[in-house]
């Protein structure tokens, strides 16, 4: 018998799984019936999948508390079915040879594309772990420096979130300024009603949010609940976001080239991390100029990151993901057929990189049906570029470019962001290739493609 100690921390939860019938929890040797449940991830869809059919595996973490009764057929193989079920071999062998490989197998699986699928699941066959919310002992929290607060402390803190202590409102609820009692200043993020869910779920999706941590992350520091509050306590960033930089016609001339730069260096180096190098992949759901904040040396932090799992117990079958928020670009294919990757985020990311090189917002439109989504921007950096005219009709007028340095790195940045912008998907590079890009000669970059929808915007 394979005794597996689970290092985690995993990002499974059955909460992605919604069951069509619902089952005696309680009868280990359930009559046989069929349960259809779609799931978001593929990842996450062969990881159930490896567990249900390896009966021999044991937990050593609490999560793992109830056992159910399952054999599993896959009714409806997509396109993906050769991936997903060479994916799930080599997750079968890898967990029953090296389970120390696996958080590097799970994060290439979670290069593959997400995707609803619907399986019907068989009982009774084999006793397999079913796993429940992830427990996480306060020891374990507290060897993290990430802390539960008391309500009633960060009430006082924000002076019971008094107006003058607002720094801003998002799609998620009402942002404070802060103090906890050691002195610290904190921005406290207080969810709104939409983000109801319960208090362990609640709980367990915070640590493990605060588990992402880089540089140009902002930092999820604890969080707090009481009856129907619940707050998320970050760490606060003297100046704010970085649309007030580049959008504001009250600031301007507000960043110079240098600090654009470093600016876009970091978005680059933070989405690297959340897409490749973090425990969890996440994709961030809502990439804009307003989730970049500038701590007091002008350094980006993504603000948001995963924050959308909080949310996402109020999912239903048929969304793939839900948007909350003021949402920023979107990729075209997440507007058409809602698929997000982090591709997507790739395409949102271009985007952020022509803002902050024009200083233009990307005011992208849906005219008549979501086929035809303008992206004005995008159109007129690639006009220009295709046209050969001066970087002069793209860049922002207030950006001084006098050195040869400074001309090669614009330049790169407008390439990258027409790269990043394409219309195929496969095309687009990765986050990793992009900061390769960054560092490397402009002679070596492809030619962005022609996508269709610049096509039909381009008057
Ligand atoms: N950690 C922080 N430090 C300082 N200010 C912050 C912090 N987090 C948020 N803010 C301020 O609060 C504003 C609102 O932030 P929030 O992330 O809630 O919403 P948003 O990004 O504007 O919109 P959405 O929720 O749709 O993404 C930000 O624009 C910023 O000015």
């Amino acid at each position: 018998m394979h005794v597996m100690k689970f290092l985690g921390p995993f990002d499974l939860r059955f909460k992605n799984l919604i069951f069509k019938k619902d089952f005696n929890r309680k009868n280990k040797t359930m009559a046989a019936s069929t349960f259809v449940f779609s799931i978001t991830t593929l990842s996450l869809l062969v990881l159930v999948l490896a567990l249900i059919n390896h009966p021999p595996l044991a937990f050593a973490q609490p999560r793992f508390s109830r056992y159910v009764c399952v054999e599993y057929t896959i009714n409806n193989h997509t396109t993906d079915g050769a991936a997903y079920k060479a994916n799930l071999n080599h997750l079968l062998t890898t967990l029953t040879t090296d389970h120390h490989r696996l958080p590097l197998f799970l994060l290439c699986l979670t290069e593959l594309p997400t995707m609803p699928l619907e399986m019907d699941l068989k009982f009774p066959s084999t006793i397999i772990p079913c796993f429940e919310a992830t427990g996480q002992t306060e020891e374990e929290m507290a060897r993290m420096g990430f802390m539960q607060y008391d309500f009633d402390t960060i009430r006082i803190g924000t002076d019971k979130f008094s107006d003058e202590n607002k720094v801003g409102e998002g799609g998620f609820g009402a942002v404070y300024k802060g103090k906890l009692p050691n002195g610290r200043i904190v921005a406290v993020k207080r969810l709104s009603q939409a983000s109801r869910q319960g208090d362990v779920e609640f709980k367990n999706e915070v640590v493990l949010l605060s588990k992402l941590r880089h540089r140009n992350l902002v930092k999820l520091l604890g969080f707090s609940f009481k009856e129907n509050e619940e707050l998320l306590i970050y760490e606060f960033l003297q100046n704010a976001s970085l649309q007030k930089f580049i959008f504001d016609p009250l600031k301007p001339g507000g960043l110079d080239w240098t600090t654009r730069y470093k600016i876009i260096e970091g978005i680059t180096r933070g989405l690297v991390y959340l897409h490749e190098d973090s425990r969890i992949k996440i994709v961030h759901q809502n990439l804009k100029a307003h989730n970049i904040l500038l701590d007091a040396e002008m350094n980006a932090k993504i603000s948001d990151s995963g924050i959308a799992r909080l949310f996402a117990l109020e999912q239903t079958q048929d969304d793939t993901c839900t948007i909350i928020g003021n949402v920023g670009c979107m990729a075209p294919e997440y507007i058409r057929y809602g698929h997000l990757s982090s591709k997507s985020n790739v395409f949102s990311y271009g985007v952020l990189v022509l803002e902050i090189v024009t200083g233009h917002k990307e005011n992208y439109q849906t005219v008549s049906n979501i086929e035809n989504t303008k992206y004005p921007l995008i159109s007129y950096a690639r006009r220009n570029w295709r046209e050969g005219r001066t970087l002069l009709n793209i860049v922002d007028p207030t950006i001084e470019i006098q050195s040869e340095t400074t001309m090669n790195e614009v330049t790169k940045c407008i390439h990258i962001g027409l790269l990043c912008t394409q219309e195929d998907v496969d095309e687009r590079p990765k986050m990793t290739d992009v900061l390769l890009m960054l560092k490397s000669d402009l002679a070596d970059f492809p030619n962005p493609s022609q996508p269709s929808f610049f096509m039909s915007t381009i008057s």
